[in-house]
């Protein structure tokens, strides 16, 4: 065999395992046929909180207005656009390169199944005694007349200029985080969904909270419209639905999912098990069918949120379980996740519209309105829920501010673990801060 390990893919999926099991001896080869770091480094999480940061910045100081502040800056988005590839476009690199400086091989092009230890890449056969896909996902696209059309997240990433008119169809975490940024930056945003709700991951009155915001800040949302067809009218474009509905804009983005992709591989030619949409099975050992064939991340068809973190998770547990360290099943922590709209929301553990609904849980919610350390930055649409179960442990949190990020990050040590009561009396942290104000809590 050519190599012990050989990842298809070179996302947070695969590096993050593949680097430590180099290390540790294995014989490791990473293939990948695009940017090296996959979707997050390149074309994700990393670009958007870029082009991000000026707005959340820019709502904090919204907020002082006339308590010290007495003027807004002025959003630049050329200049933030050019700062934004500034801080990317070395990454793909920089990744390549952190792979091969760890005793990784780099092989460069598209990977396709012969057996199920040899994958054929630029018609040259590489075997390895364990294969991992971690090849990700990819952005779903309406199949619709005029599809061609639309844009993706991908091209919103790269925009040069923040068109007079933008619309989103779809309202997950792109379609939010996207509308927030491009109103910010002066583009009259409308939000198109299907259903009559956004951000179904999150507890519904704070999404509330962040439509209210949305919409005081000019961006429209048109619910239960599903567009079936886009039409070019001269510089504009047309989206058409049921009922008549009609809607001129200049730039579509179709923020509508992310699909596996399953084709161009050849997996059924080794018998894997999959869905076209959903993407490949595994056990709990993250392997899939196909003995000595695994899968890591965004590819995964699980329950898990389709997010970073866990895709490390899964790659760090692969390279645990390679070297030996253990033999045990994956065993998941606390996830927290989190949308970047301004204010955002952020959540880990046992939700609080599911502890409402059980009396295994109690809530307790906290309105930051009251809280004096908030009243500082004058934030009034923040607070933050905290489920319990029986025992009185924290086993829930969810957040809406500024700060809901840290918060929930702080809150999911807490949960993970197992804090009590009395131990949380004896953290001492700084006063005042964000973790102080939301230890308070617990
Ligand atoms: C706009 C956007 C914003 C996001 N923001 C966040 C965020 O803020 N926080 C967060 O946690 N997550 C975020 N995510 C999700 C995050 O990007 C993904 O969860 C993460 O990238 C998954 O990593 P992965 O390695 O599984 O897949 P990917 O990053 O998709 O990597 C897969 C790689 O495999 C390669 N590949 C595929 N097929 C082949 C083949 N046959 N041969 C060779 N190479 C192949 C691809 O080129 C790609 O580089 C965001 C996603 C998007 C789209
Ligand atoms: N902050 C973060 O961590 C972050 C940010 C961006 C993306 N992500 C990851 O990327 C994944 C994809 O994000 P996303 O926003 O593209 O997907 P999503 O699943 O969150 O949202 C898709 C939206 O499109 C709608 N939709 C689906 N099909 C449609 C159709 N045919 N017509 C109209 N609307 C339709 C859905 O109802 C939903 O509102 C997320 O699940 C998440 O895992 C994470």
């Amino acid at each position: 065999m050519d190599f012990d390990v050989l990842f298809i893919g070179s996302g947070q999926a695969a590096w993050n395992g593949a680097i430590p099991m180099s290390k540790a001896g294995l014989r490791v080869g990473v293939i990948e046929e695009g940017r090296f770091g996959g979707v997050c480094t390149n074309r994700g999480c990393n670009a958007k909180i870029t082009l991000d940061r000026p707005v959340e910045l820019m709502r904090q100081v919204e907020q002082l207005q006339g308590r010290g502040f007495d003027q807004l800056p002025t959003l630049n988005w050329h200049d933030l656009m050019a700062h934004k590839h500034e801080v990317i476009d070395g990454l793909a690199y920089g990744n390549e390169m952190k792979l091969a400086g760890a005793g990784v091989t780099n092989i460069i092009g598209h990977a396709t199944f012969v057996d199920a230890h040899t994958l054929r890449v630029n018609d040259k056969d590489y075997t390895a005694d364990k294969i991992v896909i971690a090849t990700g996902r990819v952005p779903h696209r309406l199949d619709i007349p005029g599809k061609e059309l639309l844009h993706d997240s991908t091209d919103f990433l790269v925009l040069e200029d923040m068109p007079k008119r933008l619309t989103i169809i779809g309202a997950g975490y792109v379609g939010m985080e996207f509308a927030t940024i491009a109103n910010a930056f002066g583009a009259d945003v409308t939000v198109i969904l299907r259903g009559s709700r956004a951000l179904r991951d999150f507890y519904a009155p704070y999404v509330d909270t962040v439509i209210a915001d949305l919409r005081d800040r000019g961006v429209k949302f048109h619910y239960q419209t599903s567009i079936t067809a886009a039409t070019k009218r001269g510089d504009a474009i047309e989206l058409t639905g049921p009922d008549g509905y009609t809607h001129t804009t200049d730039y579509v983005v179709d923020a509508t999912g992310r699909t596996a992709v399953t084709t161009d591989m050849n997996w059924d030619q080794i018998g894997l098990e999959y869905d076209p949409v959903a993407g490949i099975t595994v056990d709990d050992h993250l392997e899939t069918n196909v003995p000595g064939v695994y899968a890591t991340g965004d590819i995964l068809n699980k329950p898990q949120p389709k997010i970073t973190p866990v895709a490390i998770f899964e790659s760090q547990y692969l390279a645990h379980l390679f070297t030996k360290e253990t033999s045990d099943a994956i065993d998941y922590p606390a996830i927290a996740y989190t949308v970047f709209t301004s204010p955002r929301i952020a959540t880990v553990g046992v939700s609080a519209a599911e502890a409402e609904e059980s009396d295994q849980y109690t809530v307790e919610h906290f309105d930051y309105q009251n809280d004096w350390f908030r009243q500082v930055g004058n934030e009034v649409h923040a607070g933050v829920s905290v489920v319990f179960d029986r025992d009185h442990q924290l086993v829930g949190a969810t957040s809406v501010g500024n700060d809901a990020v840290e918060t929930i990050n702080g809150l999911t040590d807490l949960i993970e673990a197992k804090t009590t009561h009395e131990q949380v009396e004896r953290l001492i942290y700084i006063f005042p801060s964000i973790a102080h104000s939301y230890m308070r809590k617990v």
